[in-house]
Parts: C-alpha cells; sequence; structure tokens
C-alpha cells in the first residue's frame, strides 16, 4: 500500500519538522557564532584602522609645525645675514614663502622688537620715520620692557590690527616668549585670541616664537642670552585654519585641548562643535609635545564609519541568507529523502503486487488475456495459449472475433460499443482452436476506461467448458437414452409424445402410438444367456430403426418392450404398414451363439385423436391392444377393440 508522508500528520512531523527545527536551530546557533566573530574582527579591524587614522592625523600635524619652525627658522636667517633687516627683505622673504599656498593656518610671518623702556619713545618715533605716523605701542601704560610687531606679513587689514602689539604685556604670550627667550628654543603658546581677530568667525589662537639674538653673540648661558636678545621671529595661527588647512576635511571628529586636561577654556579645536558622543563610536586620546608644549587630542569616531563598520550589515546578512539558505537545503533534502523512501517503498510494493499478480495470471487454470481498444490481443497468458494452442505470439495483434467460429460484424459492433459505455459480461462462446477444433468456453470481458471514459482496452478471463459441457451431454444423454440399444427412453418417449400431442391439437394432425412386445424372449435368455438375449434386442431395435422414418420415434420402454411415434398418419392403416414392415423386419433369423434364432413381436396401436387425446388415454389403448395381439396369438398387430378401425 502506498504511503504518503502528506497524509500522516506524525510521519511529517517525524520526517520534516524535527530536522527543519534541529537545521533551523544549528544554523542560528552558527550564524549567531559567526555574526560574533564578525562583530569581534569587525571591531578589530575599526579599531586598527581609527588608531591608523588618529596616528596620521597627529604625525600631519607634528609634520605641519616642523614646517612652521622651518619657516621661522628662514626667517630669522634673514637676521642672521645682515644686522638690520629692512620691512622691504621682510616682506620679500615671506612673500616667496607662498604662505596660502603651502602653509595654511598660519596667519602671518612676523618679527617682535624687544624694546626696554627707555627706548619707547625713540623706537615709536623711529618707526612713524617709515611711513606708519599713527605708530605706537599697544596697550599704552607703563612697563620695564616692551615688546612691538614690527614686521608681519603679510601686512594686510587683519595683520595691520597687530602691528605695534606688546605680545609681552600680554600672560600667555608672555610666557611662551620668556621661554623662548631663556631657552633659545622655539616656544608654543598657549591658547589666546589673536588681536587680528574680529567679532566674526572668532578662533582660537596660538603663536610660535623663535627668539632671535644679535649675531655673533656668545648664547651659553641666560645672562649671555639676555645680553644678546633682540626679539621674536613668530607666526600667530587660527587653530580653525590650521587643521583644516593641514588635515583637510577629516572624517573623524577631533577635540584638541592646551595642555593635559580636557577643560573647556582649554579647547583650542573642535571639528564638530554641535556633535556629542554618543558612545557607540571609537574614542582615542593622543598627547602632543609641540615645542614644550603639549596639546592634548581627542578623536572620536566619525558615525558614519562606526555605523558602516560596526553593523557589517552585508556580511551579517550574507550570514542570515547562507543560515536560511543551510535550513532550506536541509528542508528540502530531507523532503526529497523521504519522497525516495516513499517512491522506493512504492515501488517495491508495485513490483511486490506485480510479481503476485503475474504468479495469479501466469499460473491461473483460467485464460487470461488483455485486448486494446480496438479489441485486438496484447496479451495471453500461458493457460490461453495451452487451450487454444496457437504459436506463442500469433494472436498478438489479431482481433478477438478472429477465434469466433463464424465472422459476425454486428456482434463485434456491439461488443465494442458496450465495452466504450464501461459495461462487463459474462457470456459462453464457442473459440476456435489452431487445430479447428472448437473450444467451448464461459467469457468474462471487463473494460479498462481512463479517467476521462475513454476505452482503453479490456481483460478477458475465459474459462474452458468443454468438458463440463460434454459431462453434462452425457449425463442428458443417460437420462434419456436406453443404454442397452441407445434408443430413447420411456421418459424421452414420453416428453416427446406430449409435444407430438400439442404440435397435433395445434395442427389438427393425426399420429400413432405403437406398444411392441417380443414373442417369447425370454426363452432366449434361458437357452442361449442373458448377453445372447441383449445381442437379439440390439439387433432388433437396431432393424426396427432402420424400418422407420426419420420423423419417427423409436424407444425402448424396458425389457423386451418397445414403443414407436409415428408422425402425419392419415388413418389405421398406415399405423398398420408401418407395424407390418416392423414385424417383418424382425421376423427375419438372428444369428446368435452360433445359431439361427427366430423371434416375432406383438404390436398394439393407438391413434390420436381416435383412440384418445391424451397421453394415459392412449398409452392404455396401446397397452390393451398389444396384448391383445399377444392373445391373439402373437406375432400380431391389434388395435384397440372398442373403435372400428376406419373410424380412426
Ligand atoms: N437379455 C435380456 N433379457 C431381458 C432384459 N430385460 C428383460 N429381459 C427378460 O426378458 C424376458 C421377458 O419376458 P416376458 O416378456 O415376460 O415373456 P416372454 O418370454 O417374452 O413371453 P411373452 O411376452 O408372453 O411372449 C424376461 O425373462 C426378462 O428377464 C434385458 O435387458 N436383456
Amino acid at each position: 500500500m502506498m504511503k504518503f508522508i502528506g497524509a500522516d500528520p506524525q510521519g511529517l512531523l517525524r520526517e520534516v519538522f524535527v530536522p527543519a527545527v534541529v537545521s533551523l536551530l544549528l544554523s542560528i546557533t552558527v550564524g549567531w557564532l559567526a555574526i560574533q566573530r564578525i562583530d569581534e574582527a569587525n571591531r578589530a579591524g575599526r579599531e586598527s584602522a581609527f588608531v591608523l587614522e588618529t596616528n596620521e592625523i597627529t604625525l600631519k600635524i607634528e609634520e605641519r609645525f616642523k614646517a612652521y619652525r622651518q619657516v621661522l627658522r628662514g626667517a630669522r636667517a634673514l637676521f642672521a645675514a645682515s644686522q638690520e633687516v629692512t620691512r622691504t627683505e621682510w616682506r620679500d622673504y615671506v612673500a616667496g614663502l607662498r604662505l596660502q599656498a603651502d602653509f595654511a593656518g598660519i596667519q602671518g610671518v612676523g618679527f617682535a622688537m624687544q624694546v626696554p623702556a627707555a627706548q619707547l619713545a625713540s623706537h615709536e618715533q623711529r618707526v612713524r620715520a617709515e611711513g606708519f605716523p599713527d605708530y605706537r605701542i599697544s596697550p599704552p601704560g607703563r612697563r620695564d620692557i616692551y615688546s612691538a610687531i614690527v614686521y608681519l606679513e603679510p601686512f594686510d587689514w587683519r595683520n595691520q590690527r597687530a602691528f605695534g602689539y606688546d605680545m609681552y604685556s600680554e600672560p600667555v604670550r608672555r610666557e611662551a616668549m620668556e621661554r623662548a627667550r631663556l631657552l633659545g628654543v622655539p616656544a608654543l603658546s598657549g591658547k589666546v585670541r589673536l588681536v587680528q581677530e574680529t567679532t566674526t568667525d572668532v578662533q582660537a589662537g596660538v603663536l610660535l616664537y623663535l627668539p632671535v639674538f644679535r649675531t655673533g653673540a656668545r648664547l651659553e648661558t641666560p645672562a649671555q642670552r639676555a645680553q644678546a636678545f633682540v626679539g621674536w621671529v613668530y607666526a600667530p595661527f587660527r587653530l580653525g585654519d590650521l587643521i583644516v588647512g593641514t588635515l583637510g576635511e577629516s572624517t573623524s571628529r577631533i577635540r584638541i585641548y592646551d595642555g593635559h586636561g580636557e577643560e573647556p577654556a582649554a579647547l583650542l579645536f573642535d571639528s564638530d562643535p554641535k556633535r556629542t558622543a554618543d558612545g557607540k563610536g571609537l574614542t582615542r586620546k593622543a598627547v602632543l609635545e609641540l615645542d614644550n608644549r603639549v596639546w592634548t587630542l581627542i578623536f572620536d569616531e566619525a558615525p558614519q564609519l562606526a555605523r558602516g563598520r560596526g553593523s557589517a550589515t552585508a556580511e551579517k546578512t550574507a550570514v542570515v541568507l547562507i543560515g536560511a539558505l543551510f535550513v532550506l537545503l536541509a528542508v528540502s533534502f530531507t523532503a526529497a529523502r523521504q519522497h525516495a523512501i516513499a517512491l522506493d517503498r512504492t515501488s517495491a510494493s508495485l513490483r511486490a503486487s506485480e510479481a503476485r499478480y503475474s504468479a495469479l495470471v501466469n499460473l491461473s487454470h483460467d485464460g487470461i488475456a488483455s485486448l486494446d481498444q480496438d479489441l485486438r490481443f496484447t496479451f495471453l497468458n500461458p493457460r490461453l495459449n495451452t487451450l487454444l494452442g496457437y504459436p506463442d505470439g500469433y494472436l498478438i495483434d489479431r482481433r478477438l472475433d478472429s477465434l469466433w467460429p463464424a465472422a459476425d460484424p454486428p456482434r463485434v459492433l456491439a461488443l465494442a460499443t458496450r465495452l466504450r459505455q464501461g459495461k462487463a459480461a459474462t457470456y459462453e462462446q464457442e473459440l476456435r482452436r489452431a487445430d479447428g477444433s472448437l473450444l467451448t468456453a464461459i467469457v468474462t470481458d471487463a473494460p479498462h476506461l481512463d479517467a476521462a471514459g475513454n476505452l482503453q482496452g479490456a481483460i478477458l478471463t475465459i474459462t474452458d467448458i468443454s468438458e463440463r459441457k460434454a459431462s453434462e451431454q452425457r449425463i442428458h444423454y443417460l437420462a434419456t437414452h436406453d443404454a442397452l440399444t441407445g434408443l430413447a427412453n420411456r421418459a424421452q418417449f414420453l416428453d416427446q409424445m406430449n409435444t407430438s400431442l400439442l404440435l397435433a391439437m395445434r395442427h389438427r394432425t393425426r399420429f400413432a402410438l405403437l406398444f411392441l412386445d417380443l414373442d417369447r424372449f425370454k426363452e432366449v435368455n434361458d437357452t442361449l444367456g442373458h448377453a445372447a438375449g441383449d445381442a437379439l434386442l440390439i439387433e432388433a431395435a437396431r432393424r426396427m430403426l432402420h424400418a422407420l422414418r426419420a420423423s419417427d420415434l423409436l424407444a425402448r420402454q424396458g425389457g423386451d418392450e418397445f414403443m414407436i411415434l409415428l408422425h402425419d398418419i392419415h388413418g389405421p392403416d398406415e399405423a398398420e404398414a408401418v407395424a407390418d414392415k416392423i414385424r417383418q423386419a424382425v421376423s427375419h433369423p438372428f444369428t446368435l451363439e452360433g445359431t439361427e434364432q427366430r423371434i416375432s413381436v406383438s404390436i398394439g396401436i393407438a391413434l390420436y385423436p381416435g383412440d384418445g387425446t391424451d397421453i394415459e388415454t392412449l398409452t392404455r389403448h396401446a397397452d390393451a391392444a398389444m396384448y391383445q395381439a399377444k392373445a391373439a396369438g402373437r406375432s400380431k398387430t391389434d388395435l384397440p377393440a372398442r373403435i372400428p378401425p376406419g373410424n380412426a
């Protein structure tokens, strides 16, 4: 029996659902681990990329300051070349540096002269004489030592605001200026607001100072350096311009603080002031030492990088898809496997079933055949081949009616019509064997229709009933015939007489009933034996039969008694003539046991309708007439006494 998974909920649960859930759990676990690994790898990648990025930025700033320092050293070198550096020389030098193009962020390159209080007036006069009548050192007020920005190129409107400014008067600047002066090294200032600043786009500022000493002076000790000190070559920087000019538009957020802390007051630069840390991105802190000053750099990973790198969406999607694919594959593999098992079971079951049916068909005692829709044989089982006796394959593609004793197209048509209607039938049919004899068979045909109701063919079962038929015929023969002589027996005779009576009544014809009894037959038995008596009975029957017409009926009633039905008799004479003829035939000698024997027969006649119109009356009269003949000396024929012969 075929068994489909779909038809069995428990089988479905066991064979498909469980593997599906197991593979789902497996793929969720493996997928989760894979995503963890991706996250870890991604975070590590992010971190190393971020560290690289921040290192690069730090290095760029350092490199940029190295370049600035170089610029200032170049400017200081002017003083080494000549004691007096003129404004024009300064302007030419700075113009040659192409500050805007090559040193973004630097506001200018200037020279601030140290002016002792005693030289204040002469200093201001000298500068005014250069064509700046309004020149004065600012801010005003009395101080021991002044410094004055005398050169600042490019000498544009912004830098002109610083012209004459005493940076030394301001503590943050002074701290750096003193450091440079005392140590004789470049010094970077803390956070200041540059005097060049206006009210818009105010940025934090720093200044880088390089001390200038008189050429040729000894500079080993602080005292020698103080003695030889002339002023400062310096450069002011706006931090926003400097960092953007150095780094370009950086992706990550950078905050730069002056010093080690992160106090808002110390904030030099913030690339993205509006942004607040969301805790999702990476953060890194770097400390940069620039010319004896410390900057703290805080880097916050760019949000888009944190998102892009952090989620690793493509990889995770791939993991989920692979997991889903795995589950899908597992389920479809399981389903395919179950389908294959079911198919295997089905085909095994079909094979077993086919083997069973094949055995049944091949071993069947009945003939079995299949026909196509045109009633042509497509298969005959061995039994049918044996029954019909045709060579193997001879009947294949021949039509069923080729076996019929005679062609019968209307019956073929009727058979085909019935089969097309899907009706089966069982009927007796004679089939022609290969040797020409006829096989009597019971045939059952069963049509085979397809789903659309079209005839595909038919299956025949053919049961040989020849023997049964023969034995039935034998039984019938024995029931209706006398075993010794082969003549009809009394039952058959009475049956036939009944028919004759009905026919005669309907057609108003006549018939005669003759009763015959052999005379002194017992003597034959007694003298020659029973077998000789049998032989005489057989021979007497043969002679009587010979004396009769085919339409007449001779029967043996029993012992030595016989009965005859004579049809189409017109009168008693005709009956008597037949009786004479019989007596004549019996009177010839019989050769029995080597001796000749003679015998005679007494006959009584009754005529229909004269001697009776029913079997019983006619029989009684014939019997009585026969006994009368016996009584009259035997070898006689007699008619019933009551009826005058001519009246019959
Ligand atoms: N051989 C032989 N004898 C039979 C058969 N049936 C009956 N008989 C004998 O036939 C004889 C018939 O005798 P009956 O008709 O009574 O007497 P019968 O000798 O013919 O004398 P009548 O009829 O008076 O002339 C009996 O002896 C029966 O035993 C038979 O089938 N074969």
